[in-house]
């Protein structure tokens, strides 16, 4: 137990070490695309959804590194409106694992100080996994410490949808001028509009696309891309990609 310890506090040390004097240029909202799970277990010779109970395991590890750095913000993709169009099986499996993910970690989520939200919606889930989530929120929206997103039955074309639909009832209710509609305007109706952009957004897996993740709010986003399955992701991968992203924003006294 001691040598555990040990090692959390060396690892923890080393990484505090990789960022003494460099707390400047923290990304403060990082985005993930959590991919890979279903190679990982194909690799394995194991069940899809080995790799998304593994794929779990790995959430924790990379919230409590985050939440060490100091990242305000972590927005993970955990399902996509696209998943639905997988075998019935895997689906229902997956639409078990907020009420799992919740039921092991929100007591340490809630000690460390963490927020949950979720960006999706939540029509159309089953009720156990809406009831999980929207205990997760409310459990944990006084804390203000790092801001876990969920993404949750989410896809930035519906959002977009959902934006426009928006504007176009406020013109014609006679609030807004089209003349007026501005990003700033159209932006308080994205599920994410109680969050900044991410500054940095990473994917695993070696896939090199967004799938329809985030496209608005991504615009302005480095892109950091992993060959690394999200299984195997660890807080070192982590801080590669932070490490990465500080050196693409010094500026050594440019503009
Ligand atoms: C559908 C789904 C899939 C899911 N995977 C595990 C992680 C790898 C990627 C896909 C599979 N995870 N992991 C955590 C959650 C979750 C969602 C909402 C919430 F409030 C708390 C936890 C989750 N949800």
């Amino acid at each position: 137990m001691l040598e555990r310890f040990i090692k959390k506090e060396e690892t923890a040390a080393k990484h505090e070490e990789a960022f003494v004097g460099e707390k400047e240029n923290l990304p403060a909202h990082i985005a993930i695309i959590m991919d890979g799970n279903g190679r990982w277990a194909k690799q394995k010779g194991l069940p899809r959804i080995a790799g998304h109970r593994e794929g779990m395991k790995v959430i924790n590890k990379v919230v409590r590194e985050a939440n060490h750095i100091g990242i305000k913000y972590l927005t993970l993709y955990a399902f996509s409106t696209e998943n639905w169009k997988r075998p019935k099986a895997e689906v229902d499996f997956l639409m078990r694992l907020p009420e799992k993910f919740l039921h092991k970690e929100l007591p340490s989520l809630k000690e460390n100080n963490v927020r949950v939200t979720i960006m999706g919606t939540l029509d159309g889930l089953p009720s156990y996994t809406i009831d999980a989530v929207k205990k997760a929120v409310e459990e944990t929206k006084e804390n203000n410490g790092l801001v876990l997103n969920l993404a949750l039955n989410y896809g930035s074309r519906h959002e977009m949808i959902r934006m426009v639909k928006e504007a176009c009832r406020e013109v014609q209710e006679g609030k807004q001028s089209i003349e007026d509609i501005d990003e700033n305007y159209l932006s308080q109706f994205l599920l994410s509009s109680k969050l900044p952009d991410p500054d940095l957004l990473i994917r695993t897996s070696g896939e090199i696309r967004l799938s329809n993740f985030m496209l608005w709010q991504v615009a302005y986003s480095e892109f950091w891309f992993t060959n690394v399955l999200w299984p195997d992701f660890s807080e070192e991968d982590l801080v590669e990609a932070i490490r990465v992203y500080q050196k693409r924003k010094r500026r050594y006294g440019g503009v």
